[in-house]
């Protein structure tokens, strides 16, 4: 494509942001794929034209803003953007980086969902066959990481600094010189940090653990602790549109937590239009009031008529009704605003539509 066209795209697309809600996700490596998943899974449509950042919703006044994981604290603490999905650890790291700076306090991001993916741990490793078995005996030696302000602020404690370190990192990941007081000298490499050790550069380093896979074949063990991290929706402390964030988070929440769904049985058994119906249909069960049924069942009409049970509790009901597995999402948004509660959604492995 050429640069005016691209630049002529951009432009377009960045003059349409004003009156939508920004949301940050990852624009490549291993949370991307979950999370366009996660996208899916809550009915939020987009076309992303290649090699542009941005891509707007179809179906709700959102602009997704594809960014390395590493940047959307950045982003969703310090910026416009409404909405983020990240590493845990990511998030810290920005938060210990800022630590102390007047944006931190007014910007800063809150989480708002655990996704359930993306587990690791921020861990310090020292050489398997080496001397070093507590953090402590790192503390004045040469460390290694990608995470310099949570590695600074983990040793300033170690070293029993007081209070909240400024571990603010100059450009190139050096510590600053407000943090030179630091007898642990912490260096920041981009990659590979587990080969720090046996080319002598660190005594331990500060990485991520996953299986673990990487540190063993690197010789080295894990002491301790820094972070336990999983991928998080986190969201601005002032977001622009808060309905639509609780919304997005609702729906967000809906999938992560849905019931798996059953393994289907033989399909021989089923004939063409009830394994359609199988395919095209949810099942989706709720509590809601009896003063609330009515405009409960407008929503949920089913494909005949919605089942409705009567609960222990005096006056409230539970509904079951069979819902188009494209409308679920709006249908699920619309059921909470009527006051329904305990909203299940159920895949359907087989049906007799009759
Ligand atoms: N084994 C792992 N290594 C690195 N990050 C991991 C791992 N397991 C889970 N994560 C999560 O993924 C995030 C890194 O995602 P990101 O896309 O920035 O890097 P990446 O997946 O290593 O891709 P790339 O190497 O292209 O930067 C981490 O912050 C962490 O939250
Ligand atoms: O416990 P494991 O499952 O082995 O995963 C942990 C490794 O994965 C990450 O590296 P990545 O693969 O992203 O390459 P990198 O070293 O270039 O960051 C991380 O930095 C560790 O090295």
């Amino acid at each position: 494509m050429d640069i005016h066209r691209k630049v002529s795209q951009h432009t377009d697309v960045l003059g349409s942001l004003n009156d939508r809600l920004l949301f940050a996700v990852p624009k490549k490596g291993r949370l991307q794929q979950p999370t366009l998943d996660l996208l899916k899974g809550s009915d939020i449509q987009f076309h992303r034209h290649s090699r542009l950042d941005i891509a707007l919703c179809i179906n709700l006044p959102i602009a997704l803003i594809f960014l390395p994981a590493a940047d959307i604290p950045t982003f969703v603490g310090e910026g416009r953007v409404d909405l983020g999905i990240t590493g845990r650890d990511q998030v810290a790291e920005h938060q210990a980086v800022t630590a102390g700076e007047a944006v931190a306090a007014d910007g800063g991001v809150e989480e708002v969902l655990d996704l359930g993916f993306g587990k690791c741990r921020l861990q310090v490793q020292v050489p398997e066959k080496g001397e070093i078995t507590d953090p402590v005996e790192l503390v004045g030696k040469n460390v290694v990481t990608s995470f310099v302000g949570l590695s600074a602020a983990y040793f300033s404690k170690l070293e029993g600094h007081q209070g909240v370190i400024d571990a603010e990192v100059t450009i190139n990941g050096e510590i600053s010189e407000a943090n030179k007081k630091l007898k642990t000298k912490i260096k920041y490499v981009g990659g590979s940090v587990e080969a720090a050790c046996a080319l002598g550069v660190a005594d331990g380093i500060v990485d991520l653990v996953e299986s673990g896979e990487t540190m063993r074949a690197a010789g080295l063990k894990a002491i301790a602790t820094v972070v336990e991290s999983t991928a998080v929706l986190i969201k601005s402390k002032h977001p622009s549109n808060v309905s639509l964030v609780n919304l997005i988070a609702s729906r967000i929440k809906g999938v992560i937590s849905k019931a798996p769904s059953p393994s289907s049985p033989h399909m021989h058994t089923n004939s063409p239009t009830n394994h359609q119906a199988a395919q095209k249909y949810v099942l989706c069960q709720y509590n809601v009031h009896r003063a609330k049924l009515d405009s409960a069942t407008q929503v949920t009409p089913g494909r005949r008529a919605p089942t409705i049970t009567s609960l222990e509790e005096p006056e409230w009901v539970a509904v079951s009704s069979m819902v188009l597995k494209k409308d679920i999402a709006v249908v699920m948004d619309e059921l909470e605003k009527v006051g329904a509660t305990d909203i299940l959604v159920l895949d359907i492995a087989n049906s007799r539509t009759g």
